[in-house]
């Protein structure tokens, strides 16, 4: 499984990125404007930064929504760096721009997904990954690990090469729940990456291991 992590910070990526378990970043019109950047070209200097960063795998969000203005941006986004996967929202249009788009060999997201139907019409355009926004759908009483579930079997079902990327990542057991059903890539904030990492006996482990080394020292 791929970890990504969901933020436009920069101290936040560095720190995940030392942590070794890194494997791509992803962004979105909201996360940049958290962390106050303004403007295409303060955003399009930032997402260099972030690629400066990571080995691959940045996803920029297009701010058009018809296929003309999608396409551009997303030649404008790819021209920043190699790492840039373009990130379309699935409506019509963004449908049409990822199809397009991959015939071209570019790489591309497919975001704001909160369905089966959406991630079949998704992988039927050739988008290199898919986004199911799990934690939204938590959040209005549905069902998303029951949706990841659906969207999975699917896609075995017809072999397509469209990586499921689990985004609006909540907590642990979104990812653990994620891994078990073989989920290409989850994205989540650094507090959940971290959170993976932690289990109240290791430390207790630890801390008696230390102590009884130390006192095997006297
Ligand atoms: O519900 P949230 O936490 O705002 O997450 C939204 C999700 O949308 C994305 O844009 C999809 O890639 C991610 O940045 C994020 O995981």
């Amino acid at each position: 499984m791929k970890f990504f992590i969901d933020t436009a910070l920069l101290s936040e990526i560095e720190e995940a990125a030392s942590l070794g378990i890194l494997d791509g970043v992803t962004t979105n019109p909201s996360l940049m404007a958290k962390v106050g950047i303004q403007g295409q070209e303060a955003i399009y200097q930032h997402y260099k930064k972030i690629c400066d960063l990571v080995d691959n795998n940045v996803s920029a969000e297009v701010i058009s929504t018809d296929f003309e203005g999608m396409m551009k941006e997303a030649d404008a986004l790819a021209g920043i760096d190699e790492k840039i996967v373009v990130k379309i929202p699935m409506i019509p249009d963004g449908v049409k721009a990822i199809k397009k788009l991959s015939g071209m060999g570019a790489r591309t997201n497919c975001t704001l997904v909160f369905s089966a139907g959406q991630a079949l019409v998704a992988a039927k355009a050739g988008a290199t990954y898919v986004s199911p926004f799990l934690g939204r759908l938590d959040d209005i009483s549905m069902d998303s690990m029951e949706m990841l579930g659906q969207i999975v079997n699917i896609y075995q079902n017809y072999n397509f090469q469209t990586e499921i990327l689990g985004a609006s990542v909540r907590h642990p057991m979104h990812v653990i729940t994620a891994a078990e059903m073989g989920v290409d890539v989850v994205t989540a904030s650094l507090k959940t990456l971290k959170a993976l990492f932690q289990h109240p006996l290791t430390d207790v482990g630890l801390e008696k291991f230390l102590a009884d080394y130390q006192k095997s020292q006297k």
